[in-house]
Formats: structure tokens, C-alpha cells, sequence
């Protein structure tokens, strides 16, 4: 699958007698924006950790450009171009929005190497830094500390530190959960925003349909840890594995 940006093959996970991924083989373009929807419990965040590093596989690969980077921590393949969404925990709450976001924009430039540590001026680093800001419209906060910021904004912020790592891959994982009616569309217009640019390839796993309807170009559904449904978000949705997986009616058939 040559023109895949990521792709997991026969990927599984087993706890104890539990199969919690079970033999997953896809792959997501650039330019694409694929829901990962699926019952409590199908296995999407056990996939996003698999794909992340976060855990190890039992069987199966998992590829970024071709590369294979299952046996890798998290932190190389976060280094190579897999963003997942920072979690609440990353953030460092005695320091500023500001030097939250600064400190990702350091290290993404550190690991360009030569040509890029020549445009590595502290101006150049502080446009970037209020460039991500401003695109989760945070940059009235910038030095306000993190640990003062209400919920909503903690998880914009996480955004912006995603956006600061300019990676190859976008993963979401609920980006919109606990947030403010009035946070959400920022995040989700953002999203949107990122997925225009036909160079990411974005992951988005997320329960709300509306959410899922406006956003994305490609739904998968997970059922019992298995890849049960593929395709169109229309087409996808209408199907009778998404009304029995998905929706919680009669599993017979699954
Ligand atoms: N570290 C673990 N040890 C044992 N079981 C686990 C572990 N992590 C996940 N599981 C189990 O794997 C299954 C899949 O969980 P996962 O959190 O990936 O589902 P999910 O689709 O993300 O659900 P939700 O929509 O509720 O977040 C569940 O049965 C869960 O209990």
C-alpha cells in the first residue's frame, strides 16, 4: 500500500485471555480524515495506543511511511511524525500557555537538524509559538500559568501543542470531551481547518455523529477489538453492521 502515511498489519493486542485488538490491517492516506467509531469497549483506544507506542503488540506491525515502527517507543515515533493529542497530564501547569506551547516548538526545531537551526531565532520560535496559539484563539492567555486555565482551555492548549509538532499524522481521541458548547466548534473548526491540508493524514476517534458527519471522509468501526466496517461515512452508516455494532441493536450478525 504505497500511498499509505500509516498502515497497522494483523496488529493485536491480547490481556490475559482478552483480545482487545484483534488482527487490525488498514492504512490511512494524506489528505483523509477517517472516524474510528465503535461500542464501549470495541478496542478504538487500545488501537490509537498501539499505534502511539503507548503499548506493545502481541502480533502484527505497525508502519509509518513504510517504515516499520512497531518495536519503537513512543518518543521515536512521536520524533518521526505521529502526533497524538497530548493528554492533560503533559502539560506543565507551574509554567505559562506561552512556554507550554515554546517548549514543543523548541523541540520539533531541535530534531530538524542543520537548516533548520539556522532560521532557529528566538523571533522565529516566538511566531510559531503565538502562530499555534492564535489558532485556538489562546493568545489572550499566553502568560496566563497553565494550572489557572479552566478545562476547556487546558484541552485547547493540548491542540495547539499538537499543532506546534507539525506532525505527518494527527490522532484525536475525543478532542471535544468536557468541553464548553463554546470551545468545541474552535476545535473542531481547527479540525476541519487541518484536514484541508492534503499533506496530514488525521485520526479521529469520536462518539458524537454530528461531530463525525462534519468532519471526516472515511469512517471504520470497531466491534469486539475487530475492524468490522469500512467506507464512505454514508455508506458506512447505513450499513447493517453499524446499525447492530454500533447503534447496540441485535449483534447476530457481527
Ligand atoms: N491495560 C489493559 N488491561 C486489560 N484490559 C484492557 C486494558 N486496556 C484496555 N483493556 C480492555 O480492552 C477493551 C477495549 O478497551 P478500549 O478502552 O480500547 O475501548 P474503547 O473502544 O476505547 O472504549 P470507550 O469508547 O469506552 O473509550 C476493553 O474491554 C478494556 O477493558
Amino acid at each position: 500500500m504505497a500511498d499509505m502515511v500509516l498502515e497497522t498489519r494483523d496488529l493485536t493486542v491480547q490481556f490475559g485471555g482478552h483480545v482487545a485488538v484483534d488482527r487490525i490491517s488498514t492504512g490511512f492516506r494524506a489528505g483523509e480524515l477517517t472516524a474510528i467509531v465503535g461500542p464501549n469497549g470495541a478496542g478504538k483506544t487500545t488501537y490509537f495506543n498501539l499505534i502511539s507506542g503507548q503499548i506493545a503488540a502481541t502480533r502484527g506491525r505497525v508502519l509509518l511511511e513504510g517504515r516499520n515502527i512497531t518495536r519503537k517507543p513512543a518518543s521515536i515515533r512521536t520524533r518521526m511524525g505521529l502526533g497524538r493529542g497530548f493528554q492533560l497530564t503533559n502539560l506543565f501547569p507551574d509554567l505559562t500557555v506561552y512556554e507550554n506551547v515554546r517548549l514543543v516548538v523548541q523541540a520539533h526545531q531541535r530534531k530538524g537538524g542543520r537548516l533548520l537551526r539556522l532560521a532557529d531565532s528566538d523571533g522565529h520560535m516566538r511566531d510559531m509559538t503565538h502562530q499555534a496559539l492564535e489558532q485556538v484563539q489562546m493568545r489572550a492567555q499566553a502568560d496566563k500559568p497553565v494550572s489557572e486555565l479552566p478545562h476547556g482551555d487546558q484541552r485547547k492548549l493540548e491542540v495547539a501543542m499538537l499543532i506546534a509538532m507539525d506532525p505527518k499524522v494527527y490522532m484525536f481521541d475525543e478532542p471535544t470531551a468536557g468541553m464548553s458548547p463554546d470551545d468545541a466548534p474552535v476545535v473542531l473548526d481547527l479540525i476541519a481547518r487541518l484536514s484541508q491540508d492534503r499533506s496530514k493524514c488525521i485520526l479521529l476517534v469520536e462518539h458524537k455523529m454530528d461531530v463525525i458527519g462534519a468532519l471526516a471522509d472515511r469512517i471504520i468501526v470497531l466491534h469486539n477489538g475487530a475492524l468490522v466496517a469500512d467506507g464512505a461515512p454514508q455508506d458506512v452508516m447505513a450499513s447493517a453492521i453499524v446499525q447492530e455494532a454500533y447503534m447496540g441493536r441485535a449483534q447476530a450478525n457481527v
